[in-house]
């Protein structure tokens, strides 16, 4: 477990007098714990009862701090420690809802039968109507075989789950979309084309999330090719949007023009080369990159990329190093040269804390947390989905990626991903993109 990635609560009794919530935080902040919201629960004449949320590295640390706060003494205890991430997941968190209530025979009728046989016959005579009534061109598929769930490998689909549910919560609270996560028991490409050309029907498009690399590419390659909806693999083309929005920013920050910068991407997977792909469609001159892989390092080659043997050549000699590893603390500080730009982006815990980067001398330093596809793909399929758009190109994405940066507030790298502005920009962005290529 890494760097302030262990969450808990904290129901924490102390006497009812000045100063005892102060002794509490200093407590955890002397072992570096983080702390987040704090809540009052219950004020008596005699004691208080509060919940303190907490961020530590693991449970080691987590013991620690308990027996630190118990030390304290003078009627201040720790009563119980709850696990607040996991009590948000009981029974799933999402829900197909019904945008009409049945309160009369008329309303069963009017939204079941006999009323609904007459919207199939108007579908039926005309298929576009489809788009109007019903859901269809609002919904998207999100298709995972479990393969490479974040950094976590392959884990199988249902154990993958709640990062679909994550998406499918995103999707609606950030651009109104319903996502339906769709969990595949084979990682065949053939039998994942087949399948998911079967079920496209009822669905405006398709975000690919989490398929591991190489069988990621095929799929991706040929559900482009062979079905007539939006297809987009998140962790390839999500990542790499909201990547090169972030090293925009920071480049423009440290007076460094990105194109002619040198950049080096380490970890050459479904994220990394995406990301590689999309700086030398942007127009960076010098890409770099490495894995542990060879057929990796030759597919980056076959792009147009420099291949380098090793991390340590990257980080010797690049400006801007991205990491997409999934391996946690990859890089050490060492390794860190003055006024680096690093973007360590492996969920759930980054190749270097960004705290740590600073620290040795980075000029700007972000994980997977804030650089993260959740600025990305909920505006790139409002944007598709809204514009009617076949398929997602490379200007969609780049003009995603500027979106993301003018939305990006000064002295900030990339938008807080609850600003509903970003998403709303995005778009607005690729919605363009696509009107103008429809009136070519
Ligand atoms: N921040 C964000 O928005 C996103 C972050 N990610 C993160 O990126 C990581 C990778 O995800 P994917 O690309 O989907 O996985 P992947 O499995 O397709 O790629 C990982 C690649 O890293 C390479 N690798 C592993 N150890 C290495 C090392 N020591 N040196 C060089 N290369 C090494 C592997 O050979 C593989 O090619 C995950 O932790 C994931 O959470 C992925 C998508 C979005
Ligand atoms: C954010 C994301 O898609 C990942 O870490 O895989
Ligand atoms: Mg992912």
């Amino acid at each position: 477990m890494g760097h302030g990635q262990f969450l808990r609560n904290l129901i924490i009794e102390t006497p009812s007098k000045p100063g005892n919530l102060g002794k509490v935080t200093m407590a955890i902040g002397q072992l570096n714990g983080d702390i987040g919201d704090i809540q009052t629960i219950k004020v008596g004449t005699l004691s208080t009862i509060r919940e303190i949320a907490l961020q530590c590295n693991d449970k080691a640390h987590l013991e620690e701090i308990v027996e630190a706060i118990d030390n304290l003494k003078g009627g201040i205890k720790v009563h119980t420690v709850t696990d607040d991430v996991l009590q948000a997941h009981e029974g799933g968190k999402i829900h197909m809802k019904a945008t009409h209530e049945i309160r009369s025979l008329a309303d069963l009728r009017r939204v079941y039968t006999p009323g609904v046989a007459n919207v199939c016959k108007t579908i039926q005579e005309d298929p576009e109507q489809a788009n109007y009534f019903t859901g269809i061109s609002n919904t998207v598929a999100i298709v995972t075989d479990g393969t490479a769930i974040l950094g976590l490998g392959d884990i199988g689909p249902v154990a993958g789950m709640p990062v679909m549910e994550g998406k499918a919560v995103l999707f609606d609270q950030f651009v109104g979309i319903s996502g339906v996560p769709i969990l595949l028991d084979t990682s065949d490409p053939d039998q994942v084309v087949e399948t998911v050309k079967h079920i496209h029907k009822g669905f405006g498009a398709i975000l690919l999330e989490d398929i591991g690399s190489p069988h990621c590419f095929e799929i991706e390659e040929r559900l482009k090719k062979e079905l007539p909806i939006p297809v987009m693999h998140d962790d390839q083309h999500g990542t790499a949007v909201v990547a090169l929005a972030a090293a925009l920013t920071a480049s423009q920050h440290v007076g460094v023009d990105l194109a002619n910068a040198s950049v080096g991407q380490i970890g050459l997977g479904a994220a990394g080369l995406a990301i590689s792909r999309m700086f030398m469609a942007y127009g960076v001159k010098e890409m770099k990159g490495t894995d542990l892989n060879p057929k990796a390092k030759a597919m980056l080659a076959g792009f147009g990329g420099t291949v380098a043997d090793s991390m340590e050549e990257i980080m010797e000699t690049c400006d801007l190093v991205i990491a997409t590893t999934g391996v946690a603390n990859l890089i050490k500080p060492e390794m860190i040269r003055k006024g680096q730009i690093i973007l360590a982006l492996s969920n759930p815990n980054a190749e270097i804390a960004p705290d740590e980067a600073l620290e040795a001398g980075a000029a700007y330093a972000a994980d997977g947390r804030l650089v993260n596809n959740v600025l990305g793909f909920p505006g790139i399929f409002r944007g598709a989905l809204n514009a009617n758009a076949k398929a997602i190109t490379y200007p969609m994405l780049i003009a995603a990626a500027l979106a993301i940066v003018d939305s990006t507030k000064r002295d900030d790298l990339v938008p807080h991903p609850l600003d509903p502005n970003v998403h709303i920009n995005v778009a607005l962005a690729v919605e363009r993109v696509v009107y103008e290529e429809q009136a070519k």
